[in-house]
């Protein structure tokens, strides 16, 4: 068992846990409170007491026992301690205990004393006990509402007090037939007074029994209106809850409703996106067409599903707001009812209280301080009910606001919903009209579609058909283009050689030097020659006070250039690539500009270098059709020796033989040949031919001037289309000087060299003469020259002299011989081309020759060998006579040299 303190902190609970009871029953329980304190106050006082007193007899038996064992010790020594030590033991706190063992030792009163205060200490523990479970019991009610406490402990107490009350009342009973039995006599006035007041006793008995009914009827009532009031409460919640339920139905169906709205003005946006789009692209409009109708539909249904919710929720609202009335009706027929009852109930009270005032005045005090405490617990029951009433009318209003706030909200977010319903439908009325435009659209693309297979196919079908009828066409057009372009070559052909034909196949340039600068610082620099302004075929020139014309087919200037100059004579380079033969002659005395016009100088090149690099551009554009090799080869005749230009030995003579195939051809045996692929390759090639012209010779510039120098190039060409085969020859002469040395008188080697040059340029003469005129025998063998060349200079080929002139007045004569001899030759070619049109109109591929005379070149009046010394002498007395007379000595130096060849 614990001490005082830990009591009283326990007993202290319950008082602390009804200090935290809510306000509103802080009042009720206050009282109920106070009477179990008082109570629980009262049972602690007595366990302290009892636990004083159980302490007191404790020591005092304690000092008894210590008393007997002193007096125990003085009779039997020290051995008893031992057993008095076996017998006693002490509790963990302190309180010793007596063993059964040693109520031998003690007194019979103490035994008692000990069991009655322990029969009380138990009797205290029950109380204690039964404190605690009455404790546990009030501290579990506290969980019921307070009002259901507070009647609870109303009905107790009234309950208690009717019981009071009838014990009190059989009490006085008892009291009164107590007072009849000692006063038994009937007449007495007592007696009548007993008897008055008994029956006034009994009315009033019967007045309570009544009240009490009535009491009882009204506690139903009020059970019933508290029942009322909780199913109003109920249907309240009800009511709020469906309320709420409605409010968040109507949020769902504002969020639905916003999130379709949404999703339409995103797909009406993209409807606007991709309207204009397909107004650009439109091939893509079948798609959104699609889309836009599904989503339309989903639209539509959601609007639908949104109306049918909205008609759903507004049903429930108005079945709300009907239940709603009728419970502010049956409200309020409750609260009539229960102002009826109480302005019943406060009468009846005032007559009670009326009657109980007589009642206690006279009799029974008793009596009325119940009723007063009844009419107390009345008092608070109203109390109870007001605050009952004022809380409902709260939750009323309460109610009203809240349902007053939805509606308000309901109509507000209803009107925003069907605006945007409106909205929405506006927006679908104008998308429908382009929705129908997508649609048919989109019909119109998917049939395009499925037909476009079937197009494709045909187009494909059309297409290959069309190729393959193209390359046909394309290749019977190149077949035609093929066949028509062998007959304009045929043609070109013939065309040339008409060209040719008519304008000569030899003609006869004039260029004149410049006046050099030394030239010019002497005084005979003073020219004779002059130009036509007008005609660029004339040449003008004053000898001794007579102005002589010559013409020829161009005359060039002294400040004409290399390029001028070769501008000229291309046509004729080229026309070796279609296969001619072709030769151009540089003629004229020492100094007049030959090797200048054929080689040229390092920075400016002449005919040679520019006629190879034209044939390799030629060639070149000609590549893809057809396939050239180009030869070199470079010779020099010297005193009517031939010598190779490229050879390992240049000094080696070569001889020149009849082709042992049968062809009729002339070839030289061990000439070399270089192939020519660039035009780096022409640049070694001419190096090489000017070294070993310079390794053969003492003076190059002697020697230069007393040999001729041939380039030949060949030009082989074959056709891959065609399967045509060219050959041409260009043969650029660079003549030996045609000066008349011999005048001087010079002997030996000079005299040789004189003799060869004269021999081999009236061979040259006498080879064009006779070409010309058509001669049957032409003497090509009289000279080396003429003999090499001789493939060069027959059929069809081409030929170009180029005289040069010196414009000094010193070279004036052998200007004149120059002059004369190309005139000549010109005026022949002329005299047969016209000659020949009035007599033969007919085109030939090879150019015809009529007889006519040719004066020999003004060749140098060299003692020519024996066997043709005569025509030789004849040919050089010819230069100064007449045209007539030089024409028969022409025939006759044709005869002689024909002879001296044969003879040769
Ligand atoms: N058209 C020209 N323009 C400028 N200079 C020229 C022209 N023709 C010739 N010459 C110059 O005149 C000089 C003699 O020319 P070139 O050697 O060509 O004469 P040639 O007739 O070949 O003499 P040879 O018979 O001795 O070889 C050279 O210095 C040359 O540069």
């Amino acid at each position: 068992m614990s001490d005082g303190e830990d009591d009283g902190s326990f007993l202290s609970l319950p008082s602390t846990a009804f200090s935290q009871r809510p306000s509103l029953t802080a009042e009720l329980s206050e009282t109920s409170t106070t009477s179990q304190q008082l109570i629980i106050q009262t049972l602690q006082d007595k366990v302290c007491e009892f636990q004083a007193r159980l302490h007191s007899e404790e020591v005092a038996r304690h000092l008894l026992v210590q008393q007997l064992q002193q007096s125990v010790k003085e009779k039997t020594g020290g051995g008893a301690e031992t057993l008095q030590e076996e017998q006693t033991s002490e509790t963990p706190k302190g309180v010793r205990v007596v063993q059964p063992g040693a109520d031998r030792l003690s007194c019979p009163e103490e035994e008692q004393l000990v069991t009655r205060l322990r029969t009380q200490v138990e009797e205290l523990e029950e109380k204690l006990l039964d404190q605690t479970q009455e404790v546990e019991r009030l501290r579990s009610e506290l969980g019921a509402t307070d009002l259901e406490k507070q009647l609870e402990l109303l009905v107790v107490e009234n309950e208690r007090l009717k019981q009071e009350l009838k014990s009190c009342r059989s009490s006085k009973l008892q009291k009164l037939d107590a007072a009849a039995e000692t006063c038994s006599c009937s007449h007495c006035p007592h007696s009548q007074d007993a008897e008055a007041l008994r029956r006034e006793v009994s009315r009033w008995e019967t007045q309570a029994r009544q009240r009490e009914r009535r009491l009882a009827e009204l506690e139903r009532e009020l059970l019933e209106k508290s029942s009322r009031t909780e199913a109003l409460q109920r249907q309240l919640d009800d009511s709020t809850r469906q309320l709420d339920d409605s409010r968040r139905q109507l949020e769902e169906s504002r969020r639905r409703q916003g999130e379709a709205e949404q999703k339409l003005t995103l797909r009406l946006q993209e409807c606007e996106e991709e309207l204009a789009r397909q107004a650009a692209t439109p091939p893509r409009v079948k798609y959104v067409t699609q889309t836009v109708e599904v989503e339309s539909a989903d639209s539509q249904k959601a609007v639908a599903e949104m109306q049918v919710k909205n008609n759903a929720l507004q049903e429930q609202l108005s079945a709300q707001r009907q239940l709603l009335r009728e419970l502010e009706t049956q409200l309020h027929e409750s609260q009539r009812t229960c102002a009826q009852l109480r302005t019943q109930l406060l009468a009846d009270r005032g007559r009670l209280c009326g009657l109980l005032s007589k009642a206690v005045g006279r009799r029974n005090s008793e009596v009325v301080r119940r009723l007063s405490k009844i009419l107390v617990y009345e008092g608070e029951m109203e109390r109870a009910q007001g605050q009952l009433e004022a809380e409902m009318q709260n939750l009323e209003e309460e109610k009203n606001r809240v349902i007053e706030e939805a509606f308000i909200r309901a109509e507000s977010e209803m009107k925003a919903v069907h605006e945007n319903l409106a909205g929405v439908r506006m927006n679908l009325l104008s998308l429908q009209p382009a929705l129908r435009t997508l649609t048919s659209d989109y019909n119109c693309l998917k049939r395009q579609v499925q037909d476009f297979p079937f197009m494709l196919d045909k187009a494909i079908t059309e297409a290959k058909q069309e190729i393959c009828q193209v390359i046909s066409e394309v290749s019977s057009t190149n077949q035609e283009l093929l066949r028509k372009y062998k007959r304009e070559m045929n043609l070109r052909k013939k065309c040339h050689n008409e060209l040719v034909r008519l304008k000569g196949n030899i003609r006869v340039f004039c260029r004149v030097r410049p006046v050099s600068q030394e030239e010019q610082d002497s005084a005979d620099a003073k020219t004779m020659l002059s130009f036509d302004s007008d005609d660029d075929a004339i040449l003008y020139l004053s000898n001794k006070g007579k102005v002589m014309t010559f013409e020829l087919d161009k005359v060039f200037p002294p400040h004409a250039t290399q390029e001028e100059v070769f501008q000229e004579v291309q046509a004729l380079i080229t026309s070796c690539i279609d296969g001619y033969n072709v030769c151009i002659f540089a003629y004229g005395q020492t100094g007049s500009g030959k090797t200048y016009t054929m080689e040229g100088v390092a920075d400016n090149p002449g005919i040679n270098q520019r006629a190879l690099r034209l044939l390799f551009s030629e060639v070149t554009e000609k590549a893809p059709d057809w396939d050239y090799k180009i030869t070199v080869s470079m010779v020099e005749i010297y005193n009517e020796t031939l010598r190779d230009l490229l050879g390992e030995n240049p000094s080696d003579k070569l001889d020149i033989k009849m082709n042992p195939d049968g062809s009729g051809q002339l070839y030289v045996p061990g000439l070399t040949e270089i192939t020519v692929q660039s035009p780096e390759d022409i640049n070694k090639v001419f190096e090489l031919g000017h070294v070993n012209r310079a390794t053969a010779c003492t003076n190059l510039n002697e020697h230069s001037s007393r040999s001729h120098a041939l380039l030949i190039i060949t030009v082989s060409g074959f056709n891959t289309a065609t399967g045509n085969r060219t050959q041409g020859k260009l043969n650029l002469v660079d003549l030996a000087g045609s000066e008349r040395i011999g005048k001087s008188g010079a002997e030996g080697s000079r005299l040789r060299e004189a003799q060869c040059i004269n021999k081999s340029l009236s061979a040259l003469g006498d080879v064009i003469n006779a070409l010309r005129s058509k001669h049957s025998h032409v003497p090509f063998r009289n000279s080396r020259l003429t003999y090499l060349l001789q493939d060069s200079l027959s059929g069809d080929s081409k030929t170009l002299m180029m005289v040069q002139v010196s414009p000094l007045p010193s070279n004036m004569s052998e200007s004149v011989c120059s002059l004369k001899f190309a005139q000549r030759v010109r005026s022949v070619e002329l005299s047969s081309s016209s000659s020949r049109k009035h007599e033969n109109s007919s085109t030939s591929s090879s150019p015809t020759h009529d007889s006519v005379e040719l004066d020999s070149p003004p060749v140098t009046p060299v003692p020519l060998p024996i066997s043709r010394a005569s025509s030789a002498g004849s040919t050089l007395s010819s230069a100064s006579r007449t045209p007539s007379s030089s024409r028969r000595r022409s025939q006759s130096q044709l005869s002689t040299g024909t002879r001296c060849s044969e003879v040769t």
